[in-house]
């Protein structure tokens, strides 16, 4: 199971992370209780070994505001989230990188309708950080996608059984208030979501 773990900006977290076997890391670039600047971004990046995957967080920002960001920060890849047309994935190609295309169940599920790479299939009210039904996405998405939106160590198994996505994002699951991530928590959701 690839699991991606969001939101961090602490280089303590970070480290858990990757340590931990993360095979991705996000930084918000965007407006959010999470959100780096991309030079914040840059030195967390730093960190992050080869082996493991570099995302920024959009949401709504127009393509040329994501490639000086994406840029800046180093990240490898570029997670868009929000109503962007086709031409913004087009636009964002030629970075090189990864494109990730944010959506929830009502959006085409199909991976690489719109040029992306990996497909996030996300709560229909993103970033409420509650669960929702994980099933209704059952057999639907094709290609590589990730499942997010309220998982946690608790519940990340369940989810899983329920939605058989090809990986899980997670970021307000594993913090104790808004912004403020946990290693333990991180730890945790890792070991449950690697033991499917
Ligand atoms: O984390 C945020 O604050 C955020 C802001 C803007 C767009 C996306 C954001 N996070 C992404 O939301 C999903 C689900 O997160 P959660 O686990 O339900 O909190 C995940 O893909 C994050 O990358």
């Amino acid at each position: 199971m690839y699991v991606k773990i969001c939101g961090l900006s602490e280089p303590e977290h970070v480290t858990t992370a990757v340590e931990a076997g993360a095979d991705a890391i996000g930084f918000v670039m965007t407006r959010s209780p999470r959100r780096v600047t991309p030079e914040r971004a840059a030195e967390l990046a730093a960190q992050v070994p080869p082996h493991v995957l570099t995302v920024g967080v959009f949401r709504g920002e127009d393509p040329e505001t994501v490639r000086a960001a994406a840029l800046a920060s180093g990240v490898r890849a570029v997670q868009l989230h929000g109503r962007h047309p086709h031409a913004d994935f087009t636009a964002l190609k030629d970075l090189g990188g990864l494109l990730v295309r944010a959506v929830d169940a009502e959006a085409d599920l199909r991976c690489g309708a719109y040029d992306e790479d990996l497909l996030l299939v996300d709560a229909p009210h993103a970033g409420s950080g509650l669960p929702w039904d994980w099933a209704a996405v059952h057999g639907r998405p094709s290609g590589h996608w990730l499942l997010a939106g309220g998982l946690t160590p608790a519940n990340v198994t369940e989810a899983v059984t329920a939605a058989a996505p090809w990986g899980v994002d997670v970021s307000s699951g594993v913090e104790t208030s808004p912004g403020v991530k946990d290693s333990s928590l991180i730890r945790a959701f890792l070991k449950a979501a690697h033991s499917r």
